[in-house]
């Protein structure tokens, strides 16, 4: 894939900075978003003179607010894709398995999905002006693999599931007192401040680097198998009465109605 329409990827010195560019629906990705995420990654992990990657979001509005709900309202699915699948759980396994830092630039609302990638990076930064929360049960979707698991490792049970549940949003701050994130800095500095953190892992030991990231991962592999099992219920629960009224919801603005005669019991 020699050019990308849904994000950009671009090499600055020893940051490779990949940003999702779909700012008129909020940085939501759809199969082909996740398809050339999955490109820019493995262009990163290859390439030497790469030492950490950047994550952000096109625009001032969002980072990413997770799957194009409107696109599954319409369809049924998260659109076309290069191997005919939504590859979001492969997507989640090489930003953990890349050997390098992955550093999340949240420049603005990380939700659903998207907060699931902030989630996922080795450290985050946000801006100021960042929220933060999944949507997932508003929408009839959820992750009930590394996006859960994995984030009551960072944030411990109950605030866990205090996000799943409640479906809240969460200001920076707030999330630099749960341990979401792992720096707040003025929106203006944000770039400049990520591009910062990559010039201080660059002067370390790469191969070092590498090793801790592995040994860091091996405690949570086993999520992974978790992981793969939420997918493969997702892509069933997501074309439900259920799954379609939350998407179909959203799309017609109105709030959905997951009364019993919808819901799959
Ligand atoms: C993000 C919001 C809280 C922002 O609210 P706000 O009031 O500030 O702004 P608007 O609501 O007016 O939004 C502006 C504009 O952007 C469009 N938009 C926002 N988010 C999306 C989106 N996710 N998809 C498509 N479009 C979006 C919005 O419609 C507006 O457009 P206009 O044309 O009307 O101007 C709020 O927007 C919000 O709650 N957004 C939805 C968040 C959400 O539910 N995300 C998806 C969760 S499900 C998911 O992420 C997911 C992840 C996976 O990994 C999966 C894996 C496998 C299967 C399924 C998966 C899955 O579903």
């Amino acid at each position: 894939m020699a050019q990308f329409e849904d994000i950009t990827y671009q090499v600055d010195g020893p940051a490779g900075i990949i940003t999702i560019n779909r700012p008129q629906r909020y940085n939501a990705f759809r199969a082909q978003t996740v398809d050339e995420l999955i490109d820019a990654f493995q262009q990163a992990w290859t390439d030497q003179a790469v030492r950490a990657v950047i994550l952000t979001g096109a625009g001032e509005k969002a980072f990413c607010t997770g799957g194009d709900v409107k696109q599954r309202a319409e369809t049924g699915d998260y659109g076309p894709s290069a191997l005919g699948r939504f590859r979001i759980g492969d997507l989640h396994k090489l930003m953990r398995d890349i050997p390098k830092p992955v550093i999340a630039a949240v420049n603005g609302i990380a939700i659903g999905g998207g907060h699931v990638l902030q989630v996922l990076a080795d450290v985050s930064i946000a801006a100021d002006t960042a929220r933060f929360g999944q949507a997932g049960p508003r929408v009839g979707s959820f992750d009930a693999g590394f996006g859960s698991a994995y984030l009551a490792r960072v944030v411990g049970e109950k605030k866990a599931r205090e996000i799943w549940f409640f479906c809240r949003q969460y200001t920076a701050d707030q999330a630099l007192d749960m341990g979401l994130v792992n720096a707040v800095v003025p929106a203006a500095d944000l770039l400049t401040e990520a591009k910062s953190w990559v010039d201080e892992v660059a002067a370390l030991s790469p191969t070092a680097i590498k090793f801790l990231k592995q040994s860091f991962n091996a405690d949570t592999d086993h999520q992974l198998g978790l992981s793969n099992m939420a997918m493969t219920a997702l892509d069933m629960f997501g074309v439900s009465v259920e799954g379609m009224e939350g998407a179909t919801a959203f799309a017609e603005k109105r709030t959905p109605d997951f009364g019993p005669h919808v819901a799959w019991h």
